[in-house]
């Protein structure tokens, strides 16, 4: 029973990894990625410039998932592109994710020429959807402005490329959002980043638990998989086959992993369960997964992958 998977034409020994932002600040945390059962993993989307990010309490841990508002620190790109040179050389022929975001599309022009001209040989991950930098929108929620961004990236760089996707609520915003991604040569698409600006609060005190934007913060863990599996579906019903998709988004076990999977997901990522957890996290739900297909007869992941059933 194989959990391997393909995506943009590169192998991966299991299809499980970290979600960007989570276990993956810097070289100490890629490592315990790398050494885990995760195929691959994903760094913290890098930026122009290193940041601090907002100021703590930033993150908080419940018990049915997270919310965070981090703000994305971040030690710059040209951090992250030295560290995976690093992984690469020591495991040729393993790809990783570099993930990374500018604050305009002239910033994002840069970054991709920075990676194009860097030793960088693995697939790259557009992160259009951090809620938490105060005063900047979610690119995501602006169909036009994405537009715009993948087409100047897209006249910039010719390597593997993803985009990093905020949760969408409405069919006409799936409608028109595909309608935009598949006029691009995307590898994949991730859905979901966390659910922009919830709010959660400590009775007893009669506070939040995060300090920046008076506790409005991206949420994650089990209150978002309904919302995750949906984005899921939706795109893998509605993009032209050659754009993969990763699912992200309220993954804790085995069968959460199978639902993506089932949804049209060739990989996933875990954000608030590895969190929670640490990198043990992927051979319990690799272990999960593959007694699943087992029961039902599976052997690999092309078994069942996209084939949810809708009611005749
Ligand atoms: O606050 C963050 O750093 C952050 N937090 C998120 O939940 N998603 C993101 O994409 C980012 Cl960039």
């Amino acid at each position: 029973i194989s959990t391997a998977t393909k995506l943009a034409n590169r192998s991966f020994s299991n299809c499980m990894m970290n979600a960007a932002g989570v276990w993956c600040m810097d070289e100490a945390e890629l490592t315990a990625i790398d050494d885990s059962a995760a195929g691959t993993f994903v760094t913290k989307s890098g930026t122009l410039v290193s940041r601090p990010g907002n100021p703590e309490p930033r993150y908080y841990e419940t018990a049915l998932g997270s919310i965070n508002s981090m703000g994305l620190p971040n030690h710059g790109i040209d951090y992250y592109l030295d560290v995976v040179a690093a992984f690469q050389k020591k495991n040729p022929g393993k790809t990783y994710f570099l993930s990374c975001t500018g604050f305009s599309i002239e910033q994002d022009q840069t970054l991709l020429r920075k990676i194009k001209d860097s030793e960088f040989n693995g697939i790259v991950e557009l992160n259009l959807s951090c809620p938490n930098v105060p005063g900047k929108p979610q690119i995501g929620y602006d169909f036009e402005t994405v537009d715009q961004i993948l087409a100047a990236v897209f006249a910039e760089y010719d390597g593997p490329l993803g985009v990093k996707l905020p949760p969408y609520f409405d069919l006409v915003h799936f409608d028109q959002m595909a309608v935009i991604l598949n006029k691009y040569p995307l590898a994949y698409i991730n859905s979901i980043n966390s659910i922009g600006n919830g709010l959660y609060i400590d009775d007893e005190k009669e506070e939040v638990v995060i300090k920046p934007k008076n506790g409005f913060g991206g949420i994650g863990g089990e209150y978002v998989k309904p919302t995750a599996l949906a984005n899921v579906h939706a795109f893998y019903q509605r993009l032209k086959p050659e754009i993969q998709i990763i699912g992200t988004g309220g993954i804790t076990s085995g069968r959460d992993v199978f639902e993506h999977i089932l949804c049209g997901a060739s990989m996933v990522q875990v954000g608030t369960e590895l969190a929670k957890e640490g990198p043990q996290v992927f051979e319990r739900l690799t272990k999960e997964l593959q007694d699943i297909m087992a029961a039902k007869g599976y052997t690999t992941l092309a078994d069942f992958r996209g084939k949810l059933r809708h009611q005749d």
